[in-house]
């Protein structure tokens, strides 16, 4: 039981004369979450309590109106905000309590998903994304256990606008290392101007990570994401993709060409590639919009999507052993995975690349954009030989080769990548 909000001694706790708090159900990236009863429906509800820290000074104004606007976000895909308070120092969110999620659908090795389930968790999650797109709200942190999953089988998009309000103030790294595995090919080139595209990019990780039911891009730093992409889809052209050279961290790659879309994917049908390719779009601005891909034909053919309710899912969480985190080496092979949220055992490199990279990417709200003009266009070539294996995780990403040129070029790159070494 997380302790200090409520005035009584132990058991359960009452918060802001309305909500009987009961356990904690865990600790993300914005702070502690527990189930509480809510008084005034009856309805049992999840409270994520979000430290303020150095946001308390804007938090009365800026992030309160956005949170305001959230309330407002109501759709049968989006968790509802039902409640948001300052209470002893810390903001609460309440929203209603879901039972699962599809990160422990994916990791279950005790479900078999069939293609009609596939469709409609990816639809759900679709309709989700399009609805606040629509309302020009992005969700900028998309990941399996982000979608989450209520009794009734539907599935919800859980954290919409999280991201842009309190940025990532907590980003720990087990946070930082999975959310990157989502992150679309502009954000690591360093873009402070994207937009829906972005979160449309994750939907196509997570369609994706629903078929090989584990993460499809397991970069290890934001260079070997790219170049885990590269591998998979081909070294983007400028005729793809125009604006690329003018991103901030944009560098240019020895060419690698696509592999076939069917061999990364053997069992997915030829609509649900078709689907995948347009969601691994490069340019932004080409990519698939959420209600463009619902009006796929994916989603027109057959087998038509499985109704919420009859869904497999996994039992409620906290029942038994259901939240363990399997103790796995994630560069091991294929295993049945998506990223364990309380991993808690980093070794001293690791932390040291988390650490660089947070401060990399302090500036990456959208309050700190520069404009494109700003932006150095000047590139280094990254002699770079991508190992289409690689992807899979069975065997370490490819070490790039540099010339002494390069390597005087790229300093600032290694300086900040303990992870992106290279040979002779
Ligand atoms: N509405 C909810 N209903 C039930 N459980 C929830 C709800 N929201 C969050 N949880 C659970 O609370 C825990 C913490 O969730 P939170 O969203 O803060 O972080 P996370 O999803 O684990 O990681 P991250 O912050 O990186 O997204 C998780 O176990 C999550 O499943």
């Amino acid at each position: 039981m997380a302790s200090g909000d409520g005035g009584d001694d132990a058991g359960v706790k009452r918060v802001a004369d309305r909500y009987l708090k009961r356990e904690v159900l865990g600790e993300g990236t914005y702070g502690v979450v527990f189930k509480a009863d809510d008084t005034k429906t009856g309805n049992t509800v999840a409270i994520k309590k979000i430290r303020l820290g150095k946001y308390k000074e804007g938090v009365n104004f800026t992030a309160l109106r956005e949170i305001k606007l959230l309330k407002e976000l109501k759709d049968s895909n989006i968790i509802e905000l039902i409640d948001a308070f300052p209470y002893k120092g810390n903001l609460h969110l309440v929203f209603e309590f879901m039972e699962t999620d599809l990160e422990a659908v994916i990791r279950d090795r005790n479900i078999v998903l069939s293609p009609a389930d596939t469709k409609s968790y990816i639809q759900m999650m679709l309709k989700g994304l399009a609805f606040c797109h629509k309302k020009w709200v992005l969700h900028r942190d998309m990941k399996p256990n982000n979608l989450l999953i209520g009794a009734d089988g539907q599935l919800k998009l859980a954290d919409f606008g999280l991201a842009r309000i309190f940025g990532s103030p907590e980003r720990n790294f087990t946070h930082q290392v999975f959310a990157r595995w989502y992150r679309a090919p502009e954000l690591l080139f360093g873009t402070k101007q994207y937009g829906s595209a972005v979160d449309i990019w994750a939907a196509g990780c997570i369609f994706a990570e629903l078929l090989l039911r584990r993460p499809f891009l397991q970069g290890s730093s934001d260079i070997d994401q790219l170049g885990k992409i590269f591998a998979a889809f081909g070294t983007p052209k400028s005729s793809q993709w125009p604006d690329m050279v003018y991103l901030p961290d944009y560098v240019e790659y020895q060419f690698v060409s696509a592999p076939p879309l069917r061999s990364l994917f053997p069992m997915a049908s030829d609509d649900a590639l078709d689907l995948l390719s347009r969601m691994f779009t490069y340019d932004p601005k080409a990519r698939i919009t959420a209600q463009q891909a619902l009006e796929h034909r994916y989603f027109l053919s057959v087998p038509a999507p499985t109704k919420p309710s009859q869904l497999p899912r996994p039992p409620p969480k906290g029942d038994s052993g259901n939240n363990k985190i399997p103790d796995l080496n994630l560069q091991d092979g294929p295993v049945v995975l998506s990223p364990p949220r309380k991993l808690r055992r980093v070794t001293a490199h690791e932390g040291m690349e988390v650490h660089m990279h947070r401060a990399d990417r302090t500036e990456e709200h959208p309050s700190g954009a520069r404009h494109m003009d700003d932006m150095s266009s000047q590139s280094s070539r990254i002699p770079m030989s991508v190992d289409v294996g690689a992807i899979f995780g069975t065997r370490p990403a490819p070490r790039p080769t540099l010339n002494s040129a390069d390597k005087s070029r790229l300093k600032r790159k290694l300086d900040m990548d303990p992870e992106f070494g290279y040979t002779e």
